[in-house]
């Protein structure tokens, strides 16, 4: 069973990542791309990073908004495996026109 996390280590490990939320319940971060077609295109690159990892966020697709919210079902709350899947969400995201941008 993977560790949890508790929310000083949460808050250490979302020093480094601009945007993100995080209780030891899960990791959130709610990204507005240039329009819809975009944030489809963000869900497509990212579903294989996904499967690599074998690990699954939780996407709320909106328009051209994604809420992403990551989460370790199996544990019960937020473990390595989130932190380490948000880096990814992150790298996707910037390959990718965000709104505004
Ligand atoms: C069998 C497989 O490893 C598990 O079901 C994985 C798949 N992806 C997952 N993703 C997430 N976010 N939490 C899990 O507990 C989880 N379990």
């Amino acid at each position: 069973m993977a560790e949890l996390l508790d929310q000083d280590a949460i808050d250490d490990a979302l020093t480094a990542r601009a945007g993100w939320s995080g209780d030891p319940a899960r990791l959130t971060r709610s990204i507005e791309f240039a329009d819809f077609l975009t944030a489809v295109e963000f869900v497509g690159r990212l579903a294989p990073r996904c499967e690599d990892l074998d690990h699954h966020p939780d996407l709320d697709l909106r328009w051209r908004r994604v809420d992403v919210s990551l989460t370790t079902h199996s544990a019960g709350g937020v473990t390595a495996k989130d932190v380490e899947l948000a880096g990814v969400v992150d790298e996707v995201a910037a390959g990718l026109p965000l709104a505004g941008g």
